[in-house]
């Protein structure tokens, strides 16, 4: 089962137990078991899934909550927790930062994706301010370092290689002291894949390692093969100091919830993950924001996030501010997309929406899906303003939905839909009045979250981290 419909399976299971009558013992039982069910689908191990639910279980005590409680709510909760635990190694991994010459090694087996993942790698830093550079100490592969220059062409990103050197361990030094006269401060060492774990692979690693002593060794894993990413980490954990795993292929493959927990299990953690052939098909991997997309709840600080990269720094506080008022109009509806269309896979995007579901934005049909905003859109380009600032557009009549269909030149199911749509958002996005302050809250525990979140000139205009808190507690206590 695809990650996606594996999460649109799990949210239907907490669904169908919101909407049972009665929250008791035989609900939380059907609903545990289709859980179970749509886990083992995706290749999750038995033994992992049965941990897990027996976890829901013990944290949700049904018959000792008092009378009174959201027991939909503290299933749901838990649900949610244990995912995230299934998916949690307890272990940060090494994060480069700028301004030092940091030495970042690949490795992996060959065609896991390794060298399409360096440049993803390198661009994704590079878009955070680094200076990256990349190393292609691949020998073994005829094409490697070709490969290797065609993408650090087209991300922009200086590259070093050989076409004449047979030896990986004098490319990679050669290199490595080149970019560090460069001053990049993140040097991406490419090394060769074999099929499989000879001892020559491990050899060379060790050889590459020992010789430009990197600070992070990232092992990368082809994610489609499912739980045996628990022997393939486990067996590179041991011969060669991997710190961190990036897993790719996590683009429409069966096996995509097996091996990302199989990875977690082998206490490895995993950070970023691959999700497509192409540079921008490459996603963080934070365990939370991960599980709240793949349940349709969104992921807050990755919106805030895409709106500080796509929005003029001027725009921002006020559409923040609307964002955070807990009345979600149309014109919001329609400025969100507006803004988000070009920022990067719409995927991507639509999935830190809360309320979305990304089984409904299956990969490969991003065009039909971008199309259908596009649509969206237009439809509500023939709405009047009173419509589109309404804070009630439930009312809408059915004469002017249809006269609204005939204006945007669409038939009337797609106005329909389009409001359902449109609903959905807005009932989540109801939330956000006690959620993003919540959420502040917890930033100002990490003052440096705070100003990836913020960018600094929106920070400076609101009177630095203080000034922001108490405008978003102000936004908050407007009830
Ligand atoms: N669908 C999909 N394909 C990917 C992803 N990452 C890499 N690929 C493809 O996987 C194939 C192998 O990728 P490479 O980057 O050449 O793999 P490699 O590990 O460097 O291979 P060797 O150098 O032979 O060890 C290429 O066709 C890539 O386009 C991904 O996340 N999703």
């Amino acid at each position: 089962m695809v990650l996606s419909q594996l999460g649109g399976s799990i949210s239907r299971a907490l669904a169908q137990m919101a909407n049972a009558t009665v929250v008791d013992d035989r609900a939380l039982t059907e609903c545990l078991n289709e859980i179970t069910r749509a886990l083992v689908r995706s290749d999750v191990q038995i033994g992992a899934v049965c941990a897990m639910t027996s976890s829901v279980r013990r944290a949700v005590n049904l018959e000792a909550l008092a009378a009174g409680t959201n027991k939909r709510r503290i299933i749901q909760q838990a649900v949610f927790a244990e995912l995230c635990n299934m998916l949690d190694p307890g272990k940060p991994s090494f994060a480069p930062t700028k301004g030092k010459p940091n030495v970042v090694m690949f490795v992996g087996l060959q065609g896991s994706g390794k060298t399409t993942t360096c440049t993803k790698y390198a661009r994704y830093h590079q878009g955070k301010g680094f200076k990256p550079s990349l190393v292609c100490a691949d020998t073994f592969r005829a094409g490697a370092f070709d490969q290797l220059k065609q993408n650090a062409t087209k991300a922009k990103i200086p590259y070093y290689g050989s076409y004449m050197e047979s030896d990986p361990v004098k490319i990679a030094v050669e290199g490595v002291e080149r970019f560090r006269k460069e001053n990049s401060d993140l040097i991406i060492v490419d090394t060769s894949g074999r099929h499989k774990q000879e001892a020559a692979l491990i050899e060379e690693m060790r050889q590459v390692a020992e010789a430009t002593k990197p600070d992070l060794v990232i092992f990368v894993m082809d994610g489609s093969i499912g739980q045996a990413a628990f022997d393939q980490a486990q067996a590179f954990k041991q011969s060669a100091s991997v710190g961190a795993v990036i897993v790719t292929k996590l683009d429409g493959h069966a096996k995509g919830g097996g091996a990302l927990s199989a990875v977690a299990a082998t206490k490895s953690p995993v950070i970023f993950i691959g999700t497509g052939e192409h540079l921008e098909d490459f996603e963080v991997f934070d365990v939370r924001p991960f599980v709240s997309r793949l349940l349709g709840m969104g992921d807050l600080s990755g919106l805030v996030n895409k709106i500080k990269d796509a929005m003029p720094a001027d725009q921002q506080p006020e559409f923040l501010q609307k964002l955070t008022e807990g009345t979600f109009t149309l014109r919001l509806f329609y400025e969100l997309f507006q803004n988000l269309l070009n920022t990067g896979p719409i995927g991507q995007i639509l999935s830190m929406l809360p309320g979305f579901r990304s089984e409904l934005m299956p990969k490969g049909h991003e065009k039909e899906s971008q199309a259908k905003i596009k649509r969206y859109m237009t439809i509500m380009d023939s709405m009047t303003d009173a419509e589109l600032d309404s804070t009630n557009p439930k009312l809408m009549s059915a004469s002017r939905i249809i006269r609204i269909a005939r204006g945007s030149g669409r038939a009337v199911k797609d106005v329909t839909d389009m409001l359902e749509e449109y609903k959905k958002m807005a009932k989540v996005c109801s939330k956000f009045k006690t959620a993003i302050p919540n959420k502040l809250d917890s930033l100002r525990r990490n003052t440096n979250m705070l100003n990836n979140v913020i960018p600094e000139s929106l920070l400076k205009q609101l009177g630095g981290n203080n000034g922001l808190l108490n405008l978003m507690k102000q936004v908050g206590s407007k009830t």
